[in-house]
């Protein structure tokens, strides 16, 4: 355990009613790390990151993200930057007045906001629409405009759900080549998808998530030279093994997670 991890969570717990829809989950992503949160529909991942992002409380056990409890919605809010499956983007606004608009929720003064808005907008190659409504944008422009609009504030953490689903291939390409940039300027990343090539890609370590638990956690590389089995495999098929490895209710309360040589 590492005390200062940017993520961390211990025996991280979700309940609705009679459903538990995280389990005791435990782990940690340390300073400049893509963790690729994977798993089936259902298994969590959704509910995970509204408790790491403040959205909706634990039930049991406790989360820390940049060093600050979950429970302190301020302190986190302030550290973190959360683009969500859908992002909260106007379609009535342009691009320019969208980022205005939510740095002026953040408090970002005038000044230094409109610096960080037009050196992220050439930076993703939006300069020329920034002035066009939201409404004639491609999925993957409202998609830049959402990633933009996570990191006005400079935040220490990058939340992102499903960043490049319903993106045609060029526009996923792009996402995924802006999120491999702000990995190499040591951007911690928390990246929940199923999307196996994407975590493939750009994950440095990789949790599998099943029925509210963590069944495997490792390098995608380690995923895919299982150590017990000795032979190459793809990360689907390991993804295939593990969750079929843990059919729902089977998995014993202090059942060990699969491990995999790093
Ligand atoms: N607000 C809620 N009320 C009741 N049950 C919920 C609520 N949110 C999630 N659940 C249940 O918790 C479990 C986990 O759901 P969650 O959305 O976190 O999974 P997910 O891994 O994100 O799935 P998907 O990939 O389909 O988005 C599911 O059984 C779901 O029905």
């Amino acid at each position: 355990m590492t005390a200062n991890a940017p993520i961390r969570t211990e025996s991280l717990t979700k309940r609705y009613g009679e459903t538990v829809a995280v389990r005791d989950l435990t782990f940690e992503v340390e300073r400049g790390e893509v963790f690729g949160f994977l798993g089936p529909n259902g298994a969590g991942k959704t509910t995970t990151m509204q408790m790491l992002t403040t959205l909706t409380r634990p039930s049991s056990g406790e989360a820390w993200v940049a060093g600050e409890p979950v429970t302190d919605r301020d302190a986190v809010v302030e550290r973190l930057g959360y683009m969500p499956e859908e992002p909260p983007i106007y379609d009535e606004l342009t691009g320019r007045e969208q980022l205005e608009y939510v740095a002026g929720l953040r408090d970002l003064p005038d000044g230094e906001a409109d610096r960080t808005i037009r050196d992220l907008l050439g930076r993703f190659d939006l300069a020329a629409d920034a002035d066009d409504r939201i409404s004639t944008y491609s999925k993957g422009m409202k998609q830049k405009t959402a990633l933009i609009q996570a990191l006005l504030h400079d935040p220490q953490v990058l939340f992102l759900d499903e960043p490049t689903s319903g993106l045609d291939p060029r526009a996923a390409r792009t996402v995924r080549n802006l999120i491999s940039e702000l990995r190499e300027e040591g951007m911690t990343v928390f990246l929940s998808t199923h999307i196996l090539p994407v975590v493939e890609e750009l994950a440095d370590r990789v949790g599998v998530l099943h029925d509210g638990r963590l069944v495997a956690e490792g390098s995608p590389e380690s995923l895919t030279h299982r150590a017990e089995s000795g032979e190459e495999s793809t990360l689907e098929e390991v993804f295939l093994e593990v969750t079929s490895e843990h059919p729902e209710g089977e998995v014993g309360a202090d059942e060990e997670r699969s491990e995999f040589a790093r």
